[in-house]
């Protein structure tokens, strides 16, 4: 309410998009969900805007729209040519997304391959061109989720009344924890031990980069991959990844903390996940005071989900790592899904190429550069006559 103008409030239209995190409550408990939705519908109709709906997406959509959302801000689907066609964007020119939030993580982007499973395939007609990218968004494997089930891997057949050392934790970091809390999810509770669930937990971080990844590793399936062509994990078809691409959300705000935003290649990215992981946890709270605690200690978990999900699930590598920026904003403006949604929604991306288009700059100089050099050849040719 503070960004639109008052005289523009009542026609602005908004919209509720609902992600993983009420996916997930969804399928726990649908009465719940649903009375959040409507209770969250009922506070923003009090509001003086055209709105018009709450809803959860699905993760399909979700994945479409982040790649909607920085190829829209990038221009990469706008090619007009001068003489006032419409030309085909060139392909290496459009970005594939990677998104991470907290309960889902997404991987969109446009294969070299045809897409196998019209499972994991989006079709979408923008400025009258077809696209058909590959995406798929994997509930659990948001952040948040795959620390819960990495805490569950970590004490898995552990004898839980002595302390569980936790390598993706800073060196020194303690903590007890409730056994009940591992299994308070969707993603977990078929892991629950059949006995009841009331121990504390200790849990002593040790800081060890190469152990934290070995763990994190086990989170994944990657056993339903084998004798699959493209396959990334739990048995999901996944072409080779190739083109250039953007990570955002947390693949953003982790890096960015680690300040790993820069382009640094491979080897240099691991071996500071290594030494930041190494850090002793007093120490580390003395050199951060201002971040929340629960934040810095993850980093050194999320820094390592964020490698074993980029190198071991999707499959990039040392030599395509480059091809990867992680990003919070394109264009002066936040990367996500939302931007591509309301898009969609308001039907702002033409389906078929304008008839009549602005002229862009460019085409405008030469126009007028050929308008001055017509005029003088004309002013000139009359001089000629009159002289005459
Ligand atoms: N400024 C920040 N710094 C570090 N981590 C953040 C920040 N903002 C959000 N996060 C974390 O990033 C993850 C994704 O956040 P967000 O994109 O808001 O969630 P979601 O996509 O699940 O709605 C969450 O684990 C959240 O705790």
């Amino acid at each position: 309410m503070n960004i639109i103008p008052p005289e523009g409030q009542r026609g602005a239209p908004a919209y509720l998009g609902a992600t993983a995190g009420m996916r997930l409550l969804d399928l726990e408990n649908k009465t719940a969900s649903d009375m959040v939705l409507s209770e969250v519908s009922k506070t923003i109709s009090r509001y003086p805007v055209d709105f018009r709906g709450a809803r959860i997406i699905s993760g399909k959509e979700e994945g479409s729209y982040g790649w909607i959302t920085i190829n829209y801000l990038l221009e990469s689907f706008m090619k007009y040519s001068f003489g006032g066609r419409w030309v085909r964007p060139v392909s290496s020119k459009i970005y594939g997304a990677l998104d991470l939030g907290g309960a889902s993580t997404q991987i969109s982007f446009i294969p070299k391959v045809e897409i196998a499973d019209p499972g994991q395939r989006a079709d979408f007609k923008l400025y009258g061109f077809p696209y058909s990218i590959y995406t798929h968004s994997f509930l659990c494997y948001g952040q948040n989720q795959a620390l819960k089930q990495m805490l569950v891997k970590a004490v898995e057949g552990k004898d839980l009344s002595r302390p569980i050392n936790i390598p993706c934790y800073p060196a020194g970091y303690k903590s007890t924890i409730a056994q009940a809390s591992l299994y308070n999810s969707p993603c977990t509770v078929n892991s629950a031990p059949s006995s009841s669930l009331v121990q504390n937990i200790n849990i002593i971080g040790t800081g060890n980069s190469t152990q934290c990844q070995d763990l994190l590793k086990t989170i994944y399936d990657f056993n339903s991959c084998t004798g699959k062509d493209f396959c990334s994990f739990d048995g999901i078809y996944q072409p080779p990844v190739v083109g250039n691409f953007f990570a955002f959300s947390a693949f953003f705000y982790t890096f960015d903390f680690l300040n790993l935003t820069s382009g640094q290649d491979l080897p240099t990215v691991k071996s500071s996940i290594q030494t930041f992981c190494a850090r002793d946890w007093t120490e580390l709270q003395a050199s951060f005071p201002k971040e929340r605690m629960d934040r810095l200690r993850d980093y050194c978990a999320n820094a390592n989900y964020i490698l074993t999900l980029l190198l071991d699930a999707y499959k990039f590598n040392e030599n395509n790592w480059n091809s990867i920026s992680f990003m919070k904003q394109a264009a002066d403006t936040d990367i996500g899904w939302t931007l591509g949604y309301m898009l969609n929604l308001t039907n702002m991306i033409p389906s078929e190429a304008p008839a009549s288009v602005r002229m862009q700059s460019y085409d405008v100089w030469i126009a007028a550069v050929f308008f001055i050099v017509l005029t003088l050849a004309l002013g000139l040719l009359m001089l000629l006559l009159y002289c005459r």
